[in-house]
């Protein structure tokens, strides 16, 4: 299948100044992606953000009010038809039918996608060997568990084995081993070049991603790997240890270079403005007993950037 080029890479999605407006509320403002073949891509961002309507757009289901998107090559919305075939998409809300067993399932998406006979009998015993289903083959869909079911989803959203994978909030109904397990299975796909983009709100499941962008109210806010977010951050953290956690959180709030400061336990997680030179000192002659706290400076994690470049701050 095709892809776009920019600067050399090899993109499976380029958008330019895509925007959706769903009457007056603005869902989507001015996003520019650029996605490269074979990589995990992630969407991270709070509830109504935006990541299913980007994602609707990007699969060709949703027509965007302005800008240019190009998917695999194909310009969207004009040759959604012929994208179809190519991607998977896995939704948010589970799409199977479950008063059909989980070989039904497979077997009616099979037809769907016009594989039929052997083809079909061996590519869905291959899937249901890789998503550990094969015990599962007969039971209905509808009594399966959450990590069981979004196992089945994964299989259907593979099973033509498409180019480009779409997978909304994935793991949102499963425990930390399921989701542990599924996105060993990602990384598994995308060795064997599958390009994929998931849509989080886990900060530990941006962090696995080779490149994310962080949405906030339908506008990015960052863009790039986890690795250079958290390098590029605009503030230091600092962690400081004391049993007055609470008042010190209400001090550190008034100061204002701090932009936030969240408990962990006892340790009061502090970002600081970047720009301030000597942050230990600054915080401490901020506070009215200094001797009682200690101060360390730490490396900042993802969620951490997202505090920084979104309006999550002054908690
Ligand atoms: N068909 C629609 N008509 C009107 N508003 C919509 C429609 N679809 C989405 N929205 C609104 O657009 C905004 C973005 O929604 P969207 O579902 O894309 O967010 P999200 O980041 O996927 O959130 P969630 O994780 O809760 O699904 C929300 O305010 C939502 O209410």
């Amino acid at each position: 299948m095709s892809s776009s080029s920019v600067d050399g890479k090899d993109l499976v999605i380029k958008a330019r100044g895509m925007g959706k407006n769903f009457g007056a509320l603005k869902a989507i403002q001015h996003l520019d992606l650029d996605i490269e073949r074979g990589k995990i891509y992630g969407f991270l961002g709070p509830n109504g953000c935006g990541k299913t309507t980007s994602i609707r757009m990007l699969t060709g289901l949703l027509t965007p009010t302005y800008g240019e998107v190009d998917v695999l090559g194909l310009k969207l919305p004009q040759q959604a038809n012929q994208l179809r075939y190519h991607i998977g998409y896995m939704t948010q809300i589970f799409s199977m039918y479950r008063d059909l067993t989980v070989r039904e399932n497979l077997s009616f998406i099979a037809k769907v996608y016009g594989i039929h006979g052997t083809t079909q009998k061996q590519r869905i015993e291959e899937l249901l060997d890789i998503y550990n289903l094969s015990r599962l083959a007969d039971q209905f869909a509808g009594s399966m568990s959450g990590g069981q079911r979004q196992r089945l989803a994964l299989a259907a959203a593979v099973l033509h084995k498409p180019d480009l994978l779409f997978l909304d909030e994935p793991t949102s109904a499963v425990d930390p081993e399921s989701r542990r397990d599924f996105w060993e299975q990602l990384f598994d796909l995308s060795e064997s070049g599958t390009s994929i983009l998931v849509s989080t709100h886990y900060m530990d499941e941006a962090e696995r991603c080779h490149g994310l962008a962080i949405l906030e109210a339908g506008i990015k806010r960052a863009d790039g790997t986890p690795e250079a977010l958290m390098a590029g951050m605009n503030a230091n953290v600092i962690e400081v240890q004391s049993d007055r956690i609470r008042q010190l959180k209400e001090q550190l709030l008034q100061t204002p270079s701090v932009i936030s400061a969240a408990q962990l336990g006892t340790r009061l997680r502090v970002l600081i403005e970047k720009d301030v030179s000597q942050p230990k000192e600054h915080l401490l002659s901020c506070l009215s007993n200094q001797e009682a706290e200690s101060l360390t400076m730490v490396r900042p994690s993802l969620e951490d950037v997202f505090v920084t470049c979104t309006g999550e701050g002054r908690q």
